[in-house]
């Protein structure tokens, strides 16, 4: 059978070229990406969306303000609704429903962005079965806009020292929702600013004087008619953002609010009207909203990278420069070794996180039926996994996207790559859900928790039983045949396993010495936070494992060991300093670590555009000029440059304003 080679009448020759040489079926590729179900359904979305002439950009956003932007999203959203059985197989299927917003919309916001992926999830996770009926049911409808507010101005990662107050007033069995501070006023909320009329708030719970930390409360607050904001509630825009600007993320305050009692989710903590209350199984259980965001980001953070190596990827196959050979033409930009080493590994990042992002979920999955039951035991070990992907992932893909950018020269600087924006977007990801930082230190908590246990000679669970195995002192890599790599993920695991034992050792030397458990851990946060990293940059390496040993399709099987293969060598080289500290690597086993990834980078180099064709982004989604799949790159720039809001005329008025006088006047002066 002949192999899916995504080749088109009017593509440009030099990608057709490329595309023919490709030793595997790019549509079992996606498959292998997404699963072989998604990719059909992505496949057959992105056509219908190509249809709908009401789903397409009115123009490209790049050259509409805030206030179109918003406009112009909300307009494509309630397109999307209105059309969506017409579009999806399942418009319950958040990953379907991800991608059809993909297409349509693209990732700068829009008015219901954060009511499905944390006002829903939060609905579905604390209300209870009578709060399910009266607010899950319509917001699933669409008949209400939510949003989930919890930072706020003066706190967003310490929780525990939000100020916003939930009284409970025994009298009307209401609770009094009041902001005491400006620093307690909610900021940051998603759609919040100018769209949303509902919000579940966290607010500190208090019964007769005493607190009982936060707990999350739904308040409508504007009216659903005419959408001006209930008395008691003061709301608006936060202002522009880095990126993300089709997104209203607002501030939140309130006088004296009132609400009924039901308004406080119940589903595992409750108040009932005498002002007993009863506590949640799990302290943490109504923190599983950002539970849910943490588990979906890492995937979407994966697609993110994969985006920004695609428009690369492709653009280095048509953009020439320079020549390697002299008199021989100007070569194609990813024929330099150096633009390879630059893309490919991120290439490798992007399949990588992907494949984590779908093991995550299913994780996810299986806590949230539990959940259900009132069963906790995996919430902690979600928390610890989700907390350390979270922030790994989000950090090396900004940095892969920024390589991503710099490998397009001056055209990757411009809004038409498209790499600035999802850049943008993809930046606020180490921020929101969890400053990645502070996320990596819960991971190190959980990690050194795991080391007391090991000393027992137990085990926490999966995700940290390699910390039972001895360490071996020298590494094999480069003393077996050639081609094996068992020895390099061994390298991942035992650099992880070093550096947490290394600082639990460290921890307790503070501590045997009088230091406080407090103090000692902020001797030790940096390295903590190491230890979290290199405990995900082994889970990583192992997870793209699995996955390469699952594949059944041998010529798929070869690409991705190639792109596996590339990935611990390049990931190795990264944290090598780790390695050479106890000599585990000798300085000979570096330099075979770096040939083998530079002999890698030629064998992956005939099936670049083939590795990213396979994420099947359609144009659309991508929207970037340097990206398009037809590689007509340079007409389309200046065609895209002609659409500037500058172009309108040819002397803007600012000219006649301020530079003509100017100019004038020194013309005078220098006559004189
Ligand atoms: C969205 C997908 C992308 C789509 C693409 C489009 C892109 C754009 C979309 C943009 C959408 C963005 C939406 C963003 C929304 C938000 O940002 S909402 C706000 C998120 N806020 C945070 O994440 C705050 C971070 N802070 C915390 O989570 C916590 O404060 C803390 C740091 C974890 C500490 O909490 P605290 O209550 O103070 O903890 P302690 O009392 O110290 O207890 C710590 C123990 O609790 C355990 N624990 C903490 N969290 C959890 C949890 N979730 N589950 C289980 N257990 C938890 C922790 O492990 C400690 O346990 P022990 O060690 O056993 O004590
Ligand atoms: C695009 C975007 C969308 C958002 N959407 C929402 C939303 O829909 N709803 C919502 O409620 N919130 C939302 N947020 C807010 C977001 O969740 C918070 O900004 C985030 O949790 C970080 O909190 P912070 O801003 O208080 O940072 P800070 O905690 O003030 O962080 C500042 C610095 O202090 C460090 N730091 C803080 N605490 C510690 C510690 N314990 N140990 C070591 N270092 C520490 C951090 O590492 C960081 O370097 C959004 C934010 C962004 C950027």
């Amino acid at each position: 059978m002949p192999l899916n080679k995504e080749i088109q009448p009017g593509d440009n020759d030099e990608l057709t070229r490329e595309r023919l040489q490709a030793t595997f079926d790019t549509q079992q590729m996606a498959a292998a990406l997404w699963g072989s179900d998604l990719a059909r359904k992505r496949r057959e979305l992105a056509k219908k969306v190509d249809k709908l002439t009401v789903l397409h950009d009115s123009k490209d956003m790049s050259f509409m303000t805030r206030e179109e932007k918003l406009s112009e999203n909300a307009r494509k959203v309630v397109q999307m609704f209105a059309h969506v059985a017409d579009i999806v197989e399942d418009p319950s299927d958040d990953a379907e429903m991800f991608h059809l917003s993909s297409n349509a919309i693209g990732h700068e916001g829009h008015p219901f962005g954060v009511h499905f992926v944390m006002f829903i999830p939060a609905l579905k996770a604390q209300a209870d079965d009578e709060q399910r009926e009266k607010w899950l049911m319509p917001a699933l409808g669409l008949q209400l806009i939510g949003t989930y507010a919890q930072t706020e101005l003066g706190h967003g990662t310490n929780l525990r020292a939000l100020e916003t107050m939930a009284t409970f007033d025994k009298a009307t069995d209401e609770f009094v929702i009041h902001t005491p501070t400006v620093t307690a006023l909610k900021w940051w909320p998603g759609s919040l600013g100018k769209s949303s009329n509902h919000a579940v708030v966290s607010a500190n719970l208090i019964i007769d004087g005493k607190s009982y930390g936060h707990h999350n409360f739904m308040v409508q607050i504007r009216d659903e008619n005419t959408h001006k904001p209930l008395k008691g509630i003061t709301v608006g825009d936060i202002g522009p953002k880095m990126a993300y600007n089709a997104s209203d993320n607002g501030f939140l305050g309130f006088d004296h609010h009132r609400i009924p009692r039901r308004n406080m989710l119940m589903r595992h903590a409750k108040v009932d009207k005498n002002g007993v209350y009863t506590k949640p199984p799990h302290a943490k259980i109504g923190y599983s909203a950002m539970v849910h965001v943490r588990s979906v980001m890492i995937g979407h953070q994966g697609m993110f990278l994969g985006s920004a190596s695609t428009i690369a990827i492709r653009y280095s196959l048509v953009r020439r420069q320079g020549e390697i050979k002299e008199g021989s033409g100007e070569v194609k930009i990813l024929d330099y070794q150096t633009q390879q080493h630059r893309l490919f590994p991120q290439l490798a990042r992007a399949y990588v996180f992907m494949f984590a992002g779908k093991e995550v979920r299913e994780l996810y999955q299986k806590v949230l039926s539990d959940m259900e039951k009132g069963e906790t035991t995996l919430l902690a070990d979600l928390h610890a996994l989700t907390s350390g992907l979270k922030s790994v992932v989000t950090h090396l893909c900004v940095a892969g996207m920024e390589q991503c950018r710099m490998a397009c020269g001056g055209h990757g600087y411009s809004r038409a790559s498209g790499i600035p924006e999802i850049w943008g977007v993809a930046v606020g990801g180490c921020t929101y859900e969890g400053e990645n930082m502070v996320m990596l230190l819960q991971l190190a908590r959980y990690l050194m928790k795991a080391v007391k246990e090991t000393k027992k000679g137990k085990s926490l669970g999966r995700l940290v039983d390699y910390l039972l195995l001895p360490q071996d002192r020298h590494s094999l890599i480069g003393r077996v045949p050639q081609g094996e790599y068992g020895p390099h993920l061994a390298a991942f695991e035992h650099i992880a396993r070093r550096q947490i034992f290394k600082v639990a050792d460290e921890l307790t030397k503070l501590q045997d010495k009088g230091m406080s458990k407090e103090i000692a851990w902020q001797k030790k946060a940096v390295e903590l936070q190491r230890a979290a990293r290199l405990h995900t940059r082994f889970y990583l390496a192992a997870c793209f494992h699995r996955k390469v040993q699952s594949v059944v399709d041998g010529r798929i099987r070869e690409a991705l060991a190639d792109l596996y293969h590339l990935h611990l060598n390049y990931e190795l080289l990264d944290m090598v300093n780790y390695a050479l500290e106890d000599a585990y690597l000798k300085a000979d086993q570096v330099d075979f670590i770096r040939e083998d990834m530079y002999r890698l980078l030629e064998t992956i180099r005939p099936n670049a555009i083939s590795l990213v064709d396979a994420f099947e982004f359609s144009d659309r989604e991508l929207r970037s000029v340097l990206g398009r799949r037809d590689g007509h790159v340079y007409e389309n720039l200046y065609k895209w440059a002609k659409e500037s809001e500058l172009n309108r005329a040819d002397v803007l008025p600012y000219f006649d304003k301020y530079l003509k006088p100017m100019m004038l006047a020194a013309r005078q002066r220098s006559n004189i």
